[in-house]
């Protein structure tokens, strides 16, 4: 596969995959997720090195979650394919089934999807220039599974309520604070930072490495259907004119209108 919207290389003890589309915060596109999915499976084979850093192209962005200028067809999904126009289900799988340790590199905004790929990667390090935060119920979305349950493990219910009923950024401080982050470092030391813990996960058992992965993902393994059933009912959501006037009031840089859904 050529890919035009993601970066691939293996160097310095890991396998290096950056969504590269900086003009919109490295949202996700349909073929995005394509690329990623390719290159989830394509570093399962790589067999020199024991992990793999998801970044983002730039200095604004992680990642900000589905590309919402891509999503404004009528159907209300964003292309024909997967369940909801995007194989976000069959990605968030592939991420965390990956054989390697994940590790997320956040600089600036890991926001909605964005947000929760980088949740979902086993280690995340993050720039003090790092924004993290939820915007589904603010855009007509939600990530109804290892975006709300996973979630929850991670900083508690409370807070993690509180991040997606709000939907407010938080600073990396305060990501740290929450349990998100497993350490800030000044963004020009952010790099030299992920070399130095890639150069540590590498001089250990690659098979110690998994059982220890699987075993603390088997703990967690009932959110796997619930996300599946979650991504079902959002694919009915996504057809509803309430969560189009979320895609189009974000696209149109107005606030949405969903006081007439309340129910
Ligand atoms: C990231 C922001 C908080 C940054 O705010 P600010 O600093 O004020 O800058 P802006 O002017 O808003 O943005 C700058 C520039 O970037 C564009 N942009 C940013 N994010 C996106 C995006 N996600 N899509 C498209 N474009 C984006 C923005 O339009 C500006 O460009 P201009 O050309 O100047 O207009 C803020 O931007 C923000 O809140 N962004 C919105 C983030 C968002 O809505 N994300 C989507 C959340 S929903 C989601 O991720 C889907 C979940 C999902 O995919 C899924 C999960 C589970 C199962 C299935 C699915 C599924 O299939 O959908």
């Amino acid at each position: 596969m050529t890919y035009t919207d993601i970066q691939y290389e293996v160097r310095d003890s890991a396998v290096r995959v950056t969504i590269n589309r900086p003009e919109v915060y490295n949202a996700f596109r349909p073929e995005t997720v394509e690329e990623l999915l390719h290159a989830f499976e394509r570093a399962n084979d790589e067999s020199s090195v024991n992990a793999l850093v998801l970044a983002g192209a730039g200095e604004k962005a992680f990642c900000t979650g589905g590309d919402q200028k891509a999503h404004h067809r009528d159907d209300g999904k964003y292309s024909s394919r997967g369940l909801t126009g995007m194989r976000m289900e069959e990605l968030q799988t592939a991420l965390r089934d990956l054989r390697k340790v994940s590790i997320a590199r956040v600089q600036g905004f890991a926001i909605g999807g964005g947000h929760v790929l980088a949740s979902m990667c086993d280690l995340t390090i993050a720039s003090d220039k790092g924004v993290f935060g939820q915007v589904g119920p603010r855009v007509g979305s939600v990530d109804p599974g290892w975006g709300t349950a996973y979630l929850a493990r991670h900083i508690g219910e409370k807070r993690a309520r509180e991040m997606w009923f709000l939907c407010r950024r938080y600073s990396a401080a305060q990501a740290y604070e929450m349990g998100l982050v497993n350490k800030v470092v000044p963004s020009d030391q952010l790099d030299a930072e992920i070399d130095q813990w890639c150069l540590e996960i590498d001089a250990m058992s690659p098979t110690a490495l998994l059982m220890a992965k699987r075993s603390f993902n088997a703990d967690t393994e009932n959110i796997r259907s619930i996300n599946l059933l979650g991504t079902l009912s959002l694919k009915q959501y996504f057809q509803s004119e309430e969560a189009k006037e979320g895609v189009h009031a974000f696209n149109e840089k107005r606030k949405p209108d969903f006081k007439k859904y309340v129910t």
